[in-house]
C-alpha cells in the first residue's frame, strides 16, 4: 500500500527517508504535501520537470518562513491571518506546520481557539481549498466510493463534526469543518501526527439555522438537520465505510451537541476507536487543572466542593471527570456525587426534575438544598454557589458574563482561595474574564481558562492565566492511541491522559495550573507515553512494537515516530526515471 495516491515515502540503502512522486511537473506545486515551493533544488528541478517553472534562487525553509513571517507580521486582522495561514498550508504544509512550530504561542490563537471560531462562521466566505472531507446527506448513499477519492491511503486518526454546537457558538452548519481542520493542524504541530496520516470530517445532516439555509453563498446542504433513526442511519453508513477504509484510524467526534454526542460516543466506541474531545478531553483536562489548583493551596480534589456550570457534552464531561479524579483519591460513589453541584439553563439539576436522561446521574438528593435560601423552584447559580459553599466553580455553559462578581465573591466566604474556571471557548463565550476574577478576590483566585488570555497585572504582582483547554489533552491521547494501534480509547486512558499532564505540569512547572503553551508538544509527547503505557495495561493495544517495552522505551518509541516539518528528498523509481 503506498501513502498516497500521489506519492510514497521510502528509505534508501542508509535508511533514510525520501519521498517517490507518481505526479512530475506543474501538477506537483498544486500538491501541498508535496509543494517545497522555491526550496526544490536544482537537480530536483530537473528530475521533476519544473525547471523554468520557479525563481531561480533555491530558498531554505528558513528563508521561506523568514518570508511568510515578514508578511504574516504586516496583517492586522486575526480572521486574515487566519486565512493567510490556512492559504499557506493548502500550498505548502512543510513549510506551514515550520513556521506554526516556531511561533507556536502566537499562531495557536490565529489557527485554533478563539480565531478559528470566527472562521467557522464565516467558512462558506472564506472557502479556498479541499481540504478534508465531507460525508452529507447528498453522498451518504455512495459514501464508500466517495471515501475512495480521499488520496490518503493511511490516515491514523480522523476528527469529524456533525457541527450541532461547535465550541460555545451552536449550530454551524457546513462551518464545521473549519474546526476539524484546526484540531488535526495542532495534532500535527503539537502532537506529532504526520500531516499525511491525519483527515478532517465534516458530517452534514444538515442545519436548523435558516439564515444559513436561506445565505445563498451557503455551502453545505440545505434543510433541517437529520434526527432520530435517520440520523444514525446516516451515521451508521459513514462508520462502516469510513473503518472499511481506514481499519488503522483512530476517530475524535468533535463539537457534537448534547442530543447526539453521548449517543454517538456509545455507540461507536467499541466499534471504532474513539473518543469525544468536548466529554473526555475537556474532563480531562479540567480534572488535570483543578488538581493542580488544588496543590498550590495545599488541599486536595476531596476537600473541595464543586459547582459546575453547564451541563452539555463538556459540563457532564467535566462533572465525570471530578467524580473519577474524587473515586481516586478513595471516596465511594456517593460522597464523591454529594460534593457535586451540576448545573443546566434551568438550574441545579435535582432529583424529581425533569431532564435527559444523561444528566440524571448528577442530579443531587432535593434532602441536600434543605436550608438553602432558594427564591423559585430549583437554584440558580448564585443560590447554589452560596447553598453548597462552593470552593470550585467551573464554567462550561457558552453564556459570558455569567461568573457575575456577588457569585465570586459568595466564595470567599467558604474558601481564603477559590478556584474558577470560565472554561466556555471562543473567548467571546467566557463565563467571566480573568483579570475580572482577579480584582474580585483580590488576586486570591486560582484562575485558568478555556481560552488564551494574556498575564494579568494586579497590584504590582503578574498572574500569567493558564489555558485549561484540552488541547493540553487530545494530541496526546490521540496520538497514543494511534502508536498503540489500540482496539478502543478507555476512560482508563483518558484519565491516564489527566494524570499525564497534572504530572507533567507538577515537576516542570510546579507554580502553575496548566504549562504554557510553548510546552504544548513535550507535553503531548508525555500524555501519548503515559497513554500508550496504559492501553498495554489494560491490554488494549495492538501495536507489537510496543509489547513489554518499559516506560522510557515507550517514551523513545513516541519521540522517534514523532513527526517533524522538513524536506523531504525526491527520487523518481527505476521505472520513472
Ligand atoms: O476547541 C476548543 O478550544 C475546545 C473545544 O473543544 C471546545 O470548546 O469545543
Ligand atoms: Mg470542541
Amino acid at each position: 500500500m503506498t501513502i498516497s495516491r500521489y506519492y510514497d515515502v521510502k528509505r534508501d540503502e542508509r535508511g533514510k527517508r525520501y519521498l517517490e512522486p507518481f505526479v512530475t511537473g506543474s501538477l506537483l506545486l498544486g500538491i501541498p504535501l508535496l509543494n517545497k515551493g522555491t526550496a526544490f533544488t536544482h537537480e530536483e528541478r530537473r528530475m521533476l520537470g519544473l525547471e523554468g517553472l520557479l525563481p531561480p534562487h533555491v530558498t531554505t525553509l528558513e528563508e521561506q518562513k523568514e518570508r511568510n513571517y515578514r508578511r504574516y507580521r504586516l496583517i492586522e486582522n486575526d480572521l486574515e491571518k487566519h486565512i493567510f495561514l490556512r492559504n499557506l498550508q493548502d500550498r505548502n504544509e512543510v513549510l506551514f506546520y515550520a513556521l506554526l512550530v516556531e511561533h507556536m504561542a502566537e499562531m495557536l490563537p490565529i489557527l485554533y481557539t478563539p480565531t478559528v471560531g470566527e472562521a467557522v462562521r464565516q467558512f462558506s466566505y472564506i472557502y479556498r481549498f479541499p481540504r478534508g472531507f465531507t460525508a452529507s446527506t447528498d453522498n451518504i448513499h455512495e459514501i464508500e466510493e466517495a471515501l475512495q477519492n480521499v488520496p490518503l491511503n493511511d490516515v491514523r486518526l480522523a476528527v469529524a463534526t456533525d457541527s450541532s454546537a461547535i465550541l460555545g457558538i451552536g449550530d454551524q452548519g457546513f462551518g464545521g469543518l473549519a474546526i476539524s481542520i484546526g484540531k488535526l493542524t495542532i495534532y500535527t504541530a503539537a502532537g506529532g501526527l504526520g500531516p499525511d496520516k491525519a483527515l478532517p470530517i465534516e458530517l452534514d445532516v444538515g442545519t436548523n439555522r435558516a439564515d444559513l439555509i436561506n445565505d445563498p453563498l451557503y455551502l453545505g446542504v440545505r434543510h433541517r438537520r437529520l434526527t432520530g433513526d435517520e440520523y444514525f442511519a446516516f451515521m451508521d453508513r459513514f462508520v462502516e465505510a469510513f473503518r472499511k477504509r481506514y481499519p488503522n484510524a483512530v476517530m475524535q467526534w468533535e463539537d457534537f451537541g448534547k442530543d447526539t454526542a453521548f449517543a454517538v460516543l456509545e455507540r461507536y466506541r467499541k466499534v471504532l476507536p474513539s473518543f469525544n474531545d468536548d466529554i473526555q478531553g475537556t474532563g480531562a483536562v479540567a480534572l488535570a487543572g483543578v488538581m493542580a489548583a488544588c496543590r498550590l493551596k495545599g488541599e486536595n480534589l476531596s476537600d473541595q466542593r464543586f459547582v459546575v456550570y453547564g451541563a452539555g457534552a463538556g459540563g457532564a464531561g467535566v462533572a465525570q471527570a471530578l467524580l473519577d479524579g474524587l473515586m481516586r483519591e478513595g471516596l465511594s460513589p456517593e460522597e464523591a456525587r454529594a460534593r457535586l453541584f451540576v448545573l443546566d439553563s434551568k438550574g441545579l439539576l435535582l432529583k424529581g426534575r425533569r431532564m435527559e436522561a444523561y444528566k440524571e446521574r448528577f442530579a443531587q438528593d432535593p434532602a441536600r438544598v434543605q436550608g438553602w435560601s432558594v427564591a423559585g423552584e430549583v437554584p440558580t447559580l448564585y443560590e447554589t454557589v452560596v447553598g453548597a459553599r462552593a470552593t470550585v466553580l467551573l464554567g462550561l455553559s457558552g453564556q459570558p458574563g455569567s461568573f457575575t462578581q456577588p457569585i465570586v465573591q459568595a466564595m470567599l466566604a467558604h474558601t481564603e482561595r477559590p478556584i474558577v474556571f470560565p472554561l466556555s471557548n471562543p473567548t467571546s463565550a467566557s463565563e467571566a474574564i480573568p483579570e475580572e476574577i482577579l480584582r474580585w478576590t483580590g488576586g486570591k483566585a486560582l484562575v485558568a481558562a478555556g481560552s488564551p488570555f494574556g498575564p494579568v497585572e494586579l497590584d504590582g504582582k503578574v498572574y500569567p492565566i493558564g489555558q485549561g483547554n484540552n488541547a493540553f489533552i487530545f494530541p496526546g491521547l490521540g496520538f497514543g492511541a494511534v502508536l498503540a494501534k489500540a482496539k478502543e480509547v478507555s476512560d482508563g486512558m483518558v484519565l491516564e491522559a489527566a494524570y499525564a499532564l497534572y504530572d507533567y505540569t507538577r515537576r516542570h512547572y510546579p507554580d502553575r495550573i496548566y504549562p504554557p503553551t510553548e510546552a504544548l508538544r513535550e507535553v503531548s509527547q508525555y500524555v501519548a507515553a503515559r497513554v500508550i503505557r496504559q492501553a498495554l495495561q489494560e491490554e488494549l493495544a495492538r501495536e507489537e512494537r510496543v509489547m513489554g517495552l518499559s516506560f522510557e522505551a515507550i517514551q523513545a518509541y513516541v519521540a522517534e515516530r514523532f513527526w517533524h516539518p522538513r524536506y523531504l528528498p525526491y527520487r523518481l523509481s527505476k521505472t520513472q526515471g
